[in-house]
């Protein structure tokens, strides 16, 4: 491996999950995304010790955002004197992105930055998809020419499930570890009130969702060929699907759909290289 080779800590605090992964990006790397060397995730308001999560270099350069900024102030006001403060990452317009939407500051920067993963291994003149299913999930739009054109915003599963929860006044939450830890598919029919919120929830959100791709995907000019099974691309869009919740939806998705866990970090990860480079070259 190269000398030139990056190593550095990125953070991104959502509105559920804090995730930090430590990873490799290669100098001028073209159609890879950076390496992860190890990844961590961290309920919301826990400690976050770099220490603790394989950071055992202090020159490790580290790197924050996220869509929860209360979150990000308060992991680099908790972080350790003794190493150098994380690179707090907020303005929209430093980014390597071209951004068509009406309000770019209000963007969420976790899907800017997935946009920014994809544009790195999505191929010249492909546009791209980007489902990242966590406390809300979005489908967004990366033009051919890479440009971020905004996307849909829905509530994700566990955000649902609490909200049927809490507006009414009969019906239980079903928490989200439940659903994870089924070991068969809800039936479509719940024969229960438990039954059929669960049905509500699992089979709703996969509708959901790949009715916004399918959508997304006439708009890019290209339809999903129903085959029986999962549907079928004809060719098209890359399409990329991270977020916590991803691997509920990953297995009902047409079988184009490339799963990146990490893609947000990745992100983030390439944004700190290219900085990072640009201030050591100054
Ligand atoms: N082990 C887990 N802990 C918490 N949430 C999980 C877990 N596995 C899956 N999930 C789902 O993932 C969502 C959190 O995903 P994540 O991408 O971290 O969201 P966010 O960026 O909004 O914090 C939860 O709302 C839940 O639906
Ligand atoms: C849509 C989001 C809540 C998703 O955040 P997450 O579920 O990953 O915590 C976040 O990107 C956000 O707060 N966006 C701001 C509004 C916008 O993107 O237009
Ligand atoms: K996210």
């Amino acid at each position: 491996m190269s000398s030139d080779v990056l190593t550095l800590l990125a953070i991104d605090a959502g509105n559920t999950r804090i995730k930090c992964g430590l990873f490799r990006v290669e100098p001028e790397a073209s159609r890879v995304l950076p390496e992860c060397a190890g990844q961590w995730a961290f309920a919301t308001g826990a400690a976050v010790d770099p220490a603790a999560i394989g950071v055992t270099d202090p020159a490790t350069p580290a790197i924050i955002t996220g869509s929860n900024p209360a979150e990000v102030e308060r992991i680099v006001a908790e972080w350790p004197v003794t190493l150098p403060q994380p690179l707090r990452l907020s303005d929209r317009s430093s980014l390597p992105l071209k951004i068509d939407v009406d309000f770019p500051e209000k963007v969420g920067i976790d899907r800017l930055l997935n946009a920014i993963a994809a544009n790195q291994i999505r191929s010249e003149g492909e546009p791209a998809i980007l489902i990242d299913s966590g406390t809300a999930t979005t489908i967004d739009y990366v033009n051919a020419d890479g440009t971020f054109c905004g996307g849909a915003i829905l509530p994700g599963f566990e955000l649902c499930a609490r909200a049927l929860n809490q507006y009414t006044a009969l019906l239980p939450h079903i928490p989200m570890h439940e659903l994870l830890a089924r070991e068969s598919l809800p039936d479509e029919v719940g024969r229960n009130t438990e039954a059929a919120i669960t049905s509500g929830l699992y089979w709703g959100h996969v509708g959901a969702v790949n009715g916004l791709l399918r959508r997304q995907m006439h708009l890019a000019g290209r339809e999903l060929e129903e085959t029986g099974g999962p549907a079928a691309m004809t060719g098209g869009p890359l399409v990329l699907l991270t977020g916590g919740a991803a691997t509920l939806l990953q297995p009902h998705m047409p079988s184009i759909v490339r799963y990146e866990p990490h893609l947000s970090l990745q992100g983030l990860a390439f944004v700190a290289a290219s900085q990072h480079r640009a201030v050591a070259t100054d």
